[in-house]
């Protein structure tokens, strides 16, 4: 009697080799091979069409190209799943859209555990010289936030003579005493995870007028201990000591941001105001971030591309069953074919 052989699925990759590195691990490849998934690397130097079939493709590339391989990719391949569509990534890059969707969401805050949630005041400049006077301490961050080193590199400002550095396009926000602690909530798909990072120390707004100029830095949640060692701050300072976030809040803004970003892979950092204790700000979010850093990291993707591809068959049985054409076989890019379900948990 012929053996039944399980459908095994394919989900194609495409990332810049330092995310592979970091997020293709043997652990990862291994879990999802014994799921019946295979993790194909996509060689981005051909045709992506000339490619697969893949039953997904995950991506984290940008540019005009790569956008016009995935449409591509589609029409020809209509059943096939896009995560997550550029469109929708774009949002992203622009560090004014990116925290703008946070408002879309704030209605459904509904005052959790009698903490809320929003960004800090920001603006964006779009010249330098035009600058007048205004509150301190600011934080200026490039407008454009693309993954390249230039679009992490920030600048605390303490005084006027501070924007003498200052490069345009650039958004001036608050800066908001935070206890040297953000908690950076990782989403994939409806699994949320929040842990705690160390970043930048409080400011003393007594010491503030012996202040001046600023001060540069770069990705502080991501220095090595070494670095942190160095200095006297982290060194006085106990991330076990600041309490979590209510889990619930989290969870309730992970959902609304997912919902509203239409994004399934995706972090934000949120701090809390020490001035008001249970004021939440969203600060960043960032498009497939590093997961591996995230505690058993391997069970959650596997079960998110396990979800994803069986919502798929399901999608695909039922419309043969019925004998039904999908709505648009000819596979809707940034429509409902290749797109995947964004339903509340
Ligand atoms: O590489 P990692 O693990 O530090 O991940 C970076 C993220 O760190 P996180 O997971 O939040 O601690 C990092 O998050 P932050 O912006 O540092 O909050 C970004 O998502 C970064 O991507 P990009 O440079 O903005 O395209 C992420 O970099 P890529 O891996 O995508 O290059
Ligand atoms: N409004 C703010 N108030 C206080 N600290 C901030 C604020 N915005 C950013 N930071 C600090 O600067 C770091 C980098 O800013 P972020 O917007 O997360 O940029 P990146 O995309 O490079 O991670 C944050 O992790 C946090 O430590
Ligand atoms: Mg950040
Ligand atoms: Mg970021």
């Amino acid at each position: 009697m012929a053996e039944m052989t399980k459908k095994r699925f394919s989900i194609g990759y495409a990332l810049l080799s330092k995310k592979q590195k970091s997020f293709i691990q043997d652990s990862l490849v291994n879990l999802a091979k014994n799921r019946g998934i295979d993790l194909v690397k996509i060689d981005t130097d051909k045709p992506l069409v000339e490619q697969g079939p893949f039953d997904c493709v995950l991506h984290k590339l940008y540019g005009e190209d790569w956008r016009k391989q995935l449409k591509e990719y589609l029409s020809c391949n209509s059943s096939a799943i896009v995560v997550d569509f550029p469109d929708a990534i774009d949002r992203l890059h622009n560090r004014i859209s990116m925290l703008d969707v946070v408002a879309e969401i704030e209605d459904e805050g509904e005052g959790v555990m009698n903490s809320s949630f929003g960004i800090p005041k920001q603006i964006v400049i779009y010249d330098v010289e035009k600058l007048r006077n205004r509150d301190f301490p600011v934080i200026a961050k490039p407008l454009v936030a693309d993954g390249s080193a230039k679009s992490h590199k920030m600048l605390l400002i303490f005084s006027s003579e501070g924007f003498e550095k200052l490069k345009s396009p650039t958004v001036l926000q608050e800066f908001v005493n935070h206890g040297g602690v953000i908690f950076k909530v990782y989403v994939v798909g409806k699994y949320v995870k929040c842990v705690k990072r160390k970043s930048l120390p409080d400011i003393d707004e007594a010491k503030l007028d012996s202040l001046n100029g600023s001060l540069s830095f770069s990705q502080v949640s991501n220095m090595t201990s070494d670095e942190r060692n160095g200095d006297k701050y982290y060194k006085m300072m106990d991330l076990e000591d600041a309490a979590m976030p209510p889990m619930s809040l989290i969870t309730n803004i992970a959902r609304g941001l997912r919902k509203a970003m239409k994004l399934h892979l995706f972090n934000f950092d949120v701090i809390r105001d020490t001035k008001v204790g249970n004021r939440y700000l969203v600060i960043d979010i960032n498009y497939f971030p590093g997961y591996a850093k995230m505690p058993g990291y391997e069970s959650v993707l596997t079960d998110f591309f396990w979800d994803v591809l069986n919502k798929k068959e399901a999608r695909c049985f039922s419309s043969e069953k019925e004998s039904m054409v999908l709505v648009d076989n000819k596979c809707g890019y940034g429509g409902e074919t290749g797109s995947l379900d964004v339903s509340p948990a």
